[in-house]
């Protein structure tokens, strides 16, 4: 069965008054020919102050081992343990290491052995599996035809991995009836990892509960049959590294982030109102919460915001495993996290409803929630 991912149709995709992109005639980013140039083309300039600076100290993230956590016979020490570690990073900026999670070195070598094949391939069979307008699946070229200005120097490839029993094959499903049966050993990998990610995020989950005070399996239970994305981002060397970036500014919309980096620096967070650079660490997984996380724990953990820079020496690629909720679960903070001093601080919303806000309205950035807030209550973006 072809697994159709998220499609909304593409009426409003391209409202001018968000400054989004006209698909009739799109820029094509061929990074190999826009690096002879002598300037890199406007669209991919970006403002002065979201212009990359040159220094971005190393921020020492905490790093959470997972070993006896993981382990058959975990400890409730060791638990407690993990949960306070995790709820000190959450309580800063969000970002947390995890090493001993489990994952084999095999599979995310693999993982990054076909990312490499794939964007390696030539732009016309990349384009077999084209992002299409509202859609948050496929692959997309720097979203030319998407945005108009601040372009990002990046190529992507998403695709959605279901946690559900009665369709246990979706990412493989996806690569051998979009690209072909000779692409089903990429989709094993990725449908391997996937489900490795998705284990790791329920895990995960269960110590943001713990460490928010509310039971270990409140959180797992609300990701049980998840309906996540996966990304690939690929970021060509550029000849102009001081004037772009590969991701821009942003909170992720979703709700957990595990992030797989290669051994190329590019992932920076806005600590303390300071770019701040995490370094890669081959061992370990950069995590995230994001915004629908952030509403779910109704303001307690900050999504936060960061961005990746490029260089014009070496590519750079990240795996991202973007937990999502499956669409029709409303998200609402537990009982626990309300009071008189904390009332809610945003209002019920599905994830689907949240994904194509992403999708078809706003470009997701620093306020994404607060505008999502404000276009469901009806306020003037
Ligand atoms: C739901 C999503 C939208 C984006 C991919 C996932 C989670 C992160 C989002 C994104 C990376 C935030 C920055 C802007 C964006 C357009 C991008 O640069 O890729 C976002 C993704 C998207 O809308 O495709
Ligand atoms: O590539 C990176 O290091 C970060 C990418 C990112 O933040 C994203 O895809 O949401
Ligand atoms: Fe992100």
């Amino acid at each position: 069965m072809a697994v159709s991912c998220v499609r909304t149709s593409s009426e409003q995709e391209h409202t001018p008054k968000l400054g989004l992109g006209n698909s009739q005639s799109p820029l094509i980013f061929n990074p190999s020919m826009l690096n002879l140039q002598p300037n890199i083309p406007d669209q991919f300039i970006w403002p002065d102050h979201e212009k990359p600076c040159t220094e971005a100290p190393e921020l020492e993230v905490p790093l959470i081992d997972l070993k006896d956590f993981l382990s058959n016979s975990s400890s409730p020490s060791a638990t407690l343990e993990a949960s306070r570690l995790i709820s000190e990073a959450c309580s800063k900026h969000g970002f947390f290491l995890v090493v001993n999670h489990g994952i084999s070195e095999e599979l995310i070598s693999d993982a990054h052995e076909y990312m490499a094949r794939f964007f390696d391939m030539p732009l016309s069979e990349k384009q077999r599996v084209q992002r299409k307008p509202g859609e948050s699946c496929g692959y997309a070229s720097s979203f030319t035809g998407r945005f108009s200005t601040k372009l990002p120097w990046k190529e992507t490839l998403s695709f959605r991995f279901c946690d559900d029993k009665n369709s246990p094959n979706t990412v493989q499903d996806y690569f051998c009836h979009a690209l072909g049966h000779e692409f089903e050993p990429l989709g094993k990998v990725y449908q391997e990892y996937c489900e490795a990610m998705s284990f790791l995020s329920l895990k995960i989950m269960e110590l943001l509960g713990l460490s928010l005070g509310v039971s270990r399996d409140y959180f797992r239970a609300f990701f049980e049959e998840n309906d996540s994305i996966m990304r690939l981002n690929y970021y060509p060397p550029c000849q102009k590294p001081d004037l772009t970036l590969g991701t821009g500014p942003h909170c992720d919309p979703t709700s957990l982030t595990i992030l797989h980096q290669d051994h190329v620096n590019g992932l920076q967070v806005l600590v303390e109102n300071q770019w701040r650079s995490i370094s890669p660490n081959p061992k370990a997984f950069v995590v995230n919460i994001g915004d629908t996380f952030m509403a779910l724990s109704n303001n307690r953990y900050k999504s936060c915001l960061h961005r990746a820079v490029v260089n014009s020496r070496s590519e750079r690629k990240s795996l991202a495993f973007f937990l999502c909720p499956k669409k029709d679960r409303v998200v609402k903070p537990p009982r626990e996290l309300l009071n008189s001093i904390t009332p809610r601080r945003y209002p019920d919303f599905t994830w689907s409803m949240l994904l194509e806000f992403t999708q078809k309205h706003y470009r997701a950035d620093m306020n994404t929630l607060q505008a999502f807030s404000d276009w469901l209550t009806d306020k003037p973006i």
